[in-house]
């Protein structure tokens, strides 16, 4: 679905869902709020940005509040539309085990509410990470490249870290150990982080949007698995399929590929 398409799958018949975007000034949440404007069912009812108060979400009627904001604000972002029963589309990084478990015990207290977790809201990059995992277990060594702008805040991206942990599942699904590395000293971190014994790699430089490959080598050969956003406008499409389809999946979702018909 294209940002401005038909999101009406959460609301009654003819009425549009009503969003909210958190973050909304940021390079993201201005991008999605553009998004819902131009979208024909969904109708912007409420835009919150820092040291904004949340009860704003309650009193605008969101029924879905999309969370584009910082890893240090959302989980309590989430925790509060939840306990509100306000569906929720995150984008924001940060959501490692233990808050995804957290949020589960949260959602199972309030059984109709449902929660999008994406890494990526970006098709291209979704596909990238199922054919990343589809490929893992046919090669010896396995690497993850992400590549962001600057201003990023946080290291390695959420993106490249889910990423390695599905290689790293898939590697021990197949029964294969860790990628051969002969390294013995490495003082300042050269190797890159370890996610799940996967190695990731972080590049930050002027110019860039978000990007990342996935290295796989064998004797004799690598196949190189490379995704690229150049402009935030290609995320839309998946923060609107998620808006469009989370009502209807009430509980955790972890990846927007769970909303899409990848095996069909
Ligand atoms: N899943 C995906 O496809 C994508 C995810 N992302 C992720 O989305 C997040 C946002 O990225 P980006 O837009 O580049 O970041 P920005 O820093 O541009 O935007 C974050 C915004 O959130 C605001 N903010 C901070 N705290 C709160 C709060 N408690 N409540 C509401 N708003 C708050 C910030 O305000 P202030 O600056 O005043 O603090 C800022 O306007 C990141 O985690 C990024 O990794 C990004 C791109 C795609
Ligand atoms: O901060 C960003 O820009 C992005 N963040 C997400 C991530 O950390 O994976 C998604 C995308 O890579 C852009």
């Amino acid at each position: 679905m294209n940002a401005g398409e038909d999101v009406s799958e959460n609301s009654t018949v003819n009425e549009p869902v009503k969003v909210a975007v958190l973050g909304a000034h940021g390079r993201m949440g201005s991008e999605a709020v553009r998004a819902v404007d131009n979208a024909k069912d969904a109708d912007l009812v409420c835009t919150l940005d820092h040291r904004d108060s949340l009860q704003q979400l309650v009193v605008s009627g969101a029924q879905v509040a999309i969370d584009l904001t910082v890893p240090s604000a959302t989980e309590d972002n989430v925790r509060f539309c939840v306990a509100h029963g306000i569906h929720c589309v995150v984008g924001t990084t940060g959501w490692d085990d233990e808050r995804l478990a957290r949020l589960e015990q949260l959602l199972s207290e309030h059984p109709g509410v449902g929660v999008l977790i994406a890494p990526n809201f970006s098709i291209g990059a979704v596909l990238a990470m199922r054919f990343s995992a589809v490929a893992a277990k046919f090669f010896e060594s396995a690497e993850v490249i992400e590549l962001h702008h600057p201003n990023k805040v946080d290291a390695p991206s959420g993106t490249a870290a889910r990423t390695a942990a599905l290689i790293a599942q898939a590697r021990q699904d197949a029964g294969l150990g860790p990628s051969p590395d002969s390294t013995e000293t490495d003082p300042d971190g050269a190797r890159g982080a370890k996610v799940d014994g996967v190695s990731v790699h972080s590049v930050r430089l002027r110019g860039l949007v978000a990007h990342q490959e996935t290295l796989l080598g064998n004797e004799g050969e690598m196949l190189t698995i490379k995704h690229d956003s150049f402009d935030r406008i290609s995320f839309m499409s998946g923060v609107l399929l998620g808006v469009r389809t989370v009502g209807s999946r009430p509980g955790l979702t972890h990846g927007l590929e769970h909303f899409m018909d990848l095996d069909a």
